[in-house]
């Protein structure tokens, strides 16, 4: 692993070409400039040609004067790149298919005329003097030779920063990643670096990532909450989480911003996350079963490895049908209600919990709804403490 990668978020971009979603210039501005602060470097801020108001939310970038580069993504024609340049993008994202399928299927084009129109692109963003980083679209499935053609064609030291290796169908998995990444790199000039930019097709959108900079990849893309087409792409905050306390790899953001930037993303995309999602779930940090509440209240290392300080968050305790009279304690431990509590006392005050969980009433739902009132009860509710320290008073009040 190398000791820092560069971190590119393409929510606004690839993320916004999530089915459905949109973002207004307004939203954009407000996420670029929080990504920014968080410390990504890079922004694939856009796709320019396609509206109006992707120009006009670069445009805005600028303004606000954000730290992070604002990156445009663009086709390598005439028309992409004057937009590009309309919207002031410090760089460009070139893109052009390389496997066979598309350029022939859906192109229709020649290996020999891609590589034309690549160089001519190329020649378009450096003449028009914005940073230029290559991809190669839907690389998981592109002949090794062509690529390696397009290397030595267009992946220039002095005009090209990186090299974007898509897999754009997320076909990949973690060993052909690696593998791809590290023939790649024997190729190129060591002034350009490799990027990963993965799809979730199969769930190992983050794998295929951390697998790409192992093999030799120093920048990521990711989208926060990792939306995206279809799958969505590798989420930035589980990359960065496992290359932080897995790999030891320096990325220069702040994790403490990815809950927020998470929140943000899901009000303006209108995609909520499972409270299971990993890192920034709401679930993540907290504990309901009895066997867990009782370790982690003696070492939280038992059920931690991310710990909760790193994004911001604290530990949660849940009182449920799966809790144990540990927890019983600890709830009247922290509320100052009563530090020595008798067994029996403990036990009846857990059979509270427990009835009152078992009397919800979840009739006249249908499946969904009840699966859904299940997620709010865990995620949200649980049963009170409030709950365990009326019926300790209660207990307390009879004996006395
Ligand atoms: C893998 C990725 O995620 S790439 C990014 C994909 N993102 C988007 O498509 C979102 C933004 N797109 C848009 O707003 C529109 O598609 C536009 C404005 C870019 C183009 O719209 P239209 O001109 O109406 O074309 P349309 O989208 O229907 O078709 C795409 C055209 O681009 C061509 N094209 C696709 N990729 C490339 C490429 N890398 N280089 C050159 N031409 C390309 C196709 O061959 C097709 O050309 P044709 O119309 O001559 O057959
Ligand atoms: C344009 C590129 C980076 C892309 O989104 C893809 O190939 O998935």
């Amino acid at each position: 692993m190398p000791a820092a990668v560069d971190v590119i978020d393409c929510t606004l971009r690839d993320g916004e070409q999530t089915p459905g979603v949109w973002f207004t210039v307004a939203e954009k501005v407000e996420l670029a400039t929080l990504l920014s602060e968080a410390g990504v470097l890079v922004l694939d801020a856009g796709f320019p040609a396609s509206s109006g108001a992707d120009v006009e939310a670069l445009q805005g970038m600028r303004q606000a004067g954000i730290a992070a580069a604002v990156g445009a993504t663009a086709r390598p024609v005439q028309q992409d790149i004057a937009a590009a340049r309309k919207a002031q993008a410090d760089e460009v994202f070139l893109f052009m298919p390389t496997s066979d399928l598309r350029l022939r299927e859906t192109l229709g084009i020649t290996r020999d005329q891609a590589a034309r129109i690549m160089r001519a692109g190329v020649d378009e963003v450096l003449g028009n003097g914005m940073g230029l980083n290559i991809v190669f679209e839907d690389a998981t499935r592109a002949s090794p030779e062509h690529m390696a053609r397009l290397v030595d064609e267009v992946c220039l030291p002095g005009e090209v920063s990186r090299l974007i290796l898509a897999d754009s169908v997320g076909c990949a998995h973690p060993g052909s990643m690696r593998a791809l990444v590290r023939t790649l790199a024997e190729r190129l000039d060591p002034a350009i670096d490799i990027c990963a930019h993965t799809h979730n097709d199969y769930g190992l959108a983050t794998a295929n990532t951390l697998a790409a900079v192992e093999g030799g990849a120093r920048a990521i893309t990711c989208t926060v909450n990792g939306i995206g087409e279809r799958a969505g792409n590798a989420d930035l905050a589980e990359c960065l989480a496992s290359l932080t306390h897995l790999h030891g790899v320096e990325h220069g953001v702040d994790a403490t911003a990815l809950p927020r930037l998470s929140r943000l993303v899901e009000r303006i995309s209108g995609i909520h996350m499972a409270a299971t999602k990993p890192v920034t779930g709401g679930n993540v940090y907290r504990h309901e079963s009895g066997l867990h509440v009782d370790s982690m209240l003696k070492d939280v290392r038992s059920y931690e490895v991310l710990p909760p300080s790193w994004v911001g968050a604290e530990r949660g305790y849940v009182l449920g049908k799966h809790s144990g009279t540990s927890l019983v304690r600890e709830v009247l431990r922290r509320t100052g209600t009563a530090t020595d509590v008798d067994d029996d006392t403990a036990r009846r005050l857990l059979d509270t919990v427990k009835s009152t969980v078992d009397g919800w009433d979840k009739s006249g739902h249908d499946a969904a709804h009840a699966a859904k009132e299940r997620f709010v009860a865990t995620a949200l509710a649980g049963v009170s403490p409030d709950v365990v320290v009326a019926e300790y008073h209660r207990i307390a009040g009879a004996q006395s």
